[in-house]
């Protein structure tokens, strides 16, 4: 028997300035959709303030940070929440999956269409020079686009249920990401982005 068989294949994406690659399905000892009730009825969802030149707003999605170190961004500083047993386990795949560790993960909730997350590149001093981040999705299929910072160049992938999409090398010092809304009646969908933090 090949013990391999089951191994996921993490498929790289031709892409310049980073590295990209992609598994359509996370290898977890559960069904996508158990793991989707889990994560939505287990995580202690929070809607945070952002401030964005110098104003206030209320992010268009609900996050959770787990790890055991802060995380800062846009003026906010979210206080992690320890990894529950269920986290690892994700962990776990999305580490054997990439072949990197990872010690936080921060999770996005998009209710429906109407949430989203603007273009940003995860370029935070504490995630290193060329962070290595391993972004997992649950439920409903949204398009992740990315931008290239000079060229403009766009790339648009859809993040299935169950998948794995790793972001590596210079990827986010050249690029932007995020995610738009759309009027297309879609449901809840969970995004695991795992990362390294010092
Ligand atoms: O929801 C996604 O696929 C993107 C999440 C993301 O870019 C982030 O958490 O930094
Ligand atoms: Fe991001």
């Amino acid at each position: 028997m090949d013990l391999f068989s089951s191994a996921p294949a993490l498929l790289p994406i031709p892409i310049r300035d980073g590295e990209l690659a992609f598994c359509a399905q996370l290898a977890l000892p559960w069904p996508n959709d158990v793991v989707l009730s889990r994560l939505l009825s287990e995580t202690s969802w929070r809607a945070e303030t952002v401030v964005v030149y110098g104003k206030r707003h209320l992010q268009p999605r609900l996050s959770a940070w787990h790890g055991d170190k802060a995380y800062r961004y846009s003026g906010l500083s979210l206080a992690p929440l320890p990894f529950t047993p269920l986290l690892d386990t994700i962990r776990l795949a999305a580490e054997k999956a990439t072949g990197r560790r990872y010690n936080s993960v921060l999770m996005n909730y998009y209710r429906d269409g109407s949430d989203s997350m603007g273009m940003h590149s995860d370029n935070e001093p504490e995630l290193g020079p060329e962070p290595a981040i391993a972004s997992v999705s649950f439920g409903a299929m949204r398009t992740f686009i990315l931008r290239h910072k000079d060229s403009k160049e766009t790339l648009k992938l859809p993040l299935t249920d169950g998948s794995l999409l790793f972001m590596g090398g210079a990827l986010q010092a050249y690029w932007m990401h995020g995610i738009n809304k759309t009027s297309k009646p879609v449901g809840a969908r969970l995004n695991l982005t795992f990362r390294n933090i010092d």
